[in-house]
């Protein structure tokens, strides 16, 4: 019996182009700007500080962190201090209206379903905590953070590591078993089957050959009563 579901975001609940397309050019294009005029705040400083330990060179000038976040936003890095920057940019974007977060219409229909069936929903995505709360509280379809009963980023580990599914386990204090993850991606399915928890992989496009999870094209072919 499934009794919480935690779900990945791009590629899952939106769409990998509105993050690839809209969120990432937002950021690269004002990195500059936002760390010259925030270098000096304390929160700022810290995030700085360990992008420079990230680079193994703790004396690089404010220039060099700044080509390497931009750098790291250009590979899809999914470094923890570039993360919690690029959540500070997008915090203007939303609350200035250029952007809403996109979610896809199935996913909302669904989480709203499975909330009002007293499931618990979670996010667990590289973005930081913040900007997951911010994608759905700007959301296309309004705030849907009234849905969610917590949020996971990279800070208790990488996506494709057992150790932050392990994590999530013992946060929600729930059997293994009785908890669903959702991604596109399957070795992060790989890494939430090895600690325990049930799978399904979203795939909006082509059937990942490599994947042995069960694949859905849309939310509401998720069954929560079979094994996924
Ligand atoms: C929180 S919205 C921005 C998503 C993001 O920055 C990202 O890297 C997507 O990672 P995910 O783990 O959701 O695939
Ligand atoms: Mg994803």
């Amino acid at each position: 019996m499934i009794k919480a579901i935690v779900t990945d975001i791009e590629g899952t609940t939106s769409d990998i182009r509105f993050v690839h397309q809209v969120l990432f050019p937002y950021a690269r294009e004002r990195m500059a700007d936002f760390v010259q005029a925030t270098a000096h705040d304390a929160e700022v400083m810290v995030l700085l500080n360990d992008v420079r330990a990230e680079m193994g060179r703790p004396r690089a000038s404010l220039d060099e962190v700044i080509a390497e976040l931009r750098r790291w936003i250009d590979e899809d890095r999914k470094a923890t201090p570039l993360k919690a920057l690029q959540g500070m940019i997008w915090r203007h974007g939303y609350v200035n209206g250029d952007f809403k977060g996109h979610i896809y219409e199935d996913a909302v229909n669904c989480l709203q379903d499975w909330h009002r069936s007293g499931i618990r929903l979670y996010v667990y995505s590289s973005g930081s905590v913040a900007a997951q709360q911010l994608l759905f509280s700007y959301s296309e379809a309004g705030d849907l953070t009234p849905l969610f009963s917590g949020y996971f980023d990279t800070k208790i580990g990488a996506k494709r590591e057992v150790g932050a599914y392990q994590t999530i386990v013992w946060e929600l204090a729930l059997p293994a078993d009785a908890i669903l993850f959702l991604s596109d991606i399957h070795q992060e399915l790989d890494a939430a089957e090895a600690a325990g928890m049930q799978t399904c992989q979203l795939i909006r496009g082509e059937p990942d050959p490599a994947s042995h999870h069960h694949q859905v094209s849309r939310f509401d072919e998720i069954s929560l009563t079979a094994k996924e």
